[in-house]
């Protein structure tokens, strides 16, 4: 693939659009069936929809790059390890606000180069805004074509206050045993891992915590977009996040952090919790 990151951004944007429009198709009609996965997760008829959408549209774009989704099949590593680039797609981040009826669900598209996401998109349909960054190019809002350029907090140590995205699924309890006793937290709540990371790209939170699994879909478009916004995602060990090295597709604990230049051993309890 040899086209510019910017020019795909756009081309991506388009395609998370026409998912996001079969996805509202189900939403306003509240008429979807609904699954569960073997891992007891959700998966809805809107998934799959929004799914064929993206893929055969990436498809069509770069015959040659392949796609790792959520709602397709599995490939083994030994399949995946020698791709140089791949699309990651998550149709519908957030499927359990969708079946609720809550807005907070998404459409997340990144290119994977060199096991690093070097583009990311986030679509969130039922306010129509659009996250997207490139490596080296920035992050970026936009909504009713207005695009804003993304900033993370800077966190000042000195003052012990922090903003938490949190799951609407977890408890508080769960999150606050990985901060550090003396910091004040004040919470926000929202589906959808990208959306979430998607509140510390945009200076609404200083951090998200994520404690239970997740799939390296639902990281791989937040992670470029929060690390062009100055911030960054780590594990609970503060190792970086991995992509298309192990054979489970399934993220460690990790936070998603505002400041990348702040000492976050300063703010996080390391908690041992890696899914190799
Ligand atoms: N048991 C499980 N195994 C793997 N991933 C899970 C999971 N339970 C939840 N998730 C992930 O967490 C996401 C929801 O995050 P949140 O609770 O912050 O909205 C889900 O996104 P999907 O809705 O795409 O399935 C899914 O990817
Ligand atoms: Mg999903």
């Amino acid at each position: 693939m040899d086209r510019d990151l910017k020019e795909l951004a756009t081309e991506v944007r388009h395609i998370a659009k026409r998912a996001g429009e079969a996805i509202l198709e189900f939403f306003s009609d509240k008429d979807f069936e609904q699954f569960s996965k073997a891992d007891e997760s959700p998966v809805t008829s809107a998934d799959f929809a929004a799914n064929d959408v993206v893929i055969n549209a990436l498809k069509a774009l770069t015959p040659n790059t392949p796609i790792v989704s959520e709602e397709s099949e599995g490939l083994q590593l030994s399949d995946r390890e020698s791709w140089s680039e791949y699309w990651l797609v998550d149709p519908l981040d957030g499927t359990q606000e969708f079946v609720a009826g809550r807005p907070d669900f998404a459409v997340n598209i990144a290119l994977i180069r060199n096991n690093q996401p070097v583009l990311g998109v986030i679509h969130a349909p039922v306010t129509g805004e659009f996250y997207w960054a490139a490596k080296g190019l920035g992050a970026y809002k936009v909504k009713k074509q207005k695009q804003t350029r993304l900033e993370a907090n800077i966190i000042d140590p000195t003052k012990p206050h922090l903003i938490v995205a949190i799951s609407r699924v977890q408890t508080l309890e769960t999150i606050t045993k990985y901060i550090k006793p003396g910091i004040s937290l004040q919470f926000i709540s929202l589906g959808s891992c990208a959306l979430k990371s998607c509140l510390v790209a945009e200076g609404k939170a200083d951090i998200y915590i994520r404690v239970g699994p997740t799939g390296e879909w639902d990281t791989g478009a937040p992670q470029i977009i929060v690390e062009e916004a100055g911030g960054l995602i780590i594990d609970s060990e503060f190792e970086p996040l991995s992509y298309n090295q192990r054979e489970s597709l399934l993220n460690p604990d990790f936070f998603v952090g505002a400041d990348r230049s702040l000492d976050w051993s300063t703010v996080i309890i390391p908690h041992g919790s890696r899914r190799d």
